[in-house]
C-alpha cells in the first residue's frame, strides 16, 4: 500500500483522472475482504435468488420487491433496515409506496455487487420474515 501512496505522491505527471480514480478507491469504504470471488458470487447469489432476489439487467445489482400488510409494517421494516445500513455504512436504494418496498442493492464504491450487498440482503430477508 505504501508503494501506492508513494506512487501517487510522485505521480503528478499521470493523468489526473487516473490518480483521482485511485484516490477514490483508496478512500472508499470497500475492503479487499468485501470482494466476491466468482465461486462465492455464484453460490451466494443462488441462495438469494431462492428467496426472491433478482439480478438487475442493466447494472451489477440485486433487486427485490417486498409487500407488507400495512404502511406501518412497511415503514417499521425500513426503519430496522435503515439502522443496520448505518451500522454497516452500506445503504440500500429503495422506494416505498404504502405497503410495498422496492429495494436495489449494489456497492457504489466498487461499481457492482460486493459481500456488503450479500450481508445486507440476508439481513433484509431476516427482518422481512420476522414481521
Ligand atoms: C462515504 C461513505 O462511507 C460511502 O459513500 C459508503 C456509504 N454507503 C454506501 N452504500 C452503498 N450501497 N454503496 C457504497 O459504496 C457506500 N459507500
Amino acid at each position: 500500500m505504501s508503494w501506492l501512496i508513494f506512487t501517487l505522491r510522485i505521480g503528478r505527471q499521470w493523468p489526473s483522472a487516473f490518480t483521482k480514480q485511485i484516490q477514490h478507491y483508496l478512500s472508499a469504504d470497500i475492503r479487499a475482504t468485501d470482494w466476491l470471488s466468482p465461486a462465492e458470487r455464484e453460490q451466494l447469489l443462488m441462495d438469494l435468488k431462492a428467496t426472491g432476489w433478482v439480478e438487475v439487467e442493466d447494472r451489477d445489482a440485486l433487486y427485490k420487491e417486498l409487500h407488507f400488510k400495512t404502511f406501518n409494517q412497511a415503514f417499521g421494516f425500513m426503519s430496522r433496515v435503515a439502522l443496520q445500513a448505518e451500522k454497516m455504512n452500506h445503504h440500500p436504494e429503495w422506494f416505498n409506496v404504502y405497503n410495498k418496498v422496492q429495494i436495489t442493492l449494489s456497492t457504489h464504491d466498487c461499481g457492482g455487487l460486493s459481500k456488503k450487498d450479500i450481508r445486507l440482503a440476508k439481513f433484509i430477508d431476516k427482518v422481512a420474515l420476522s414481521l
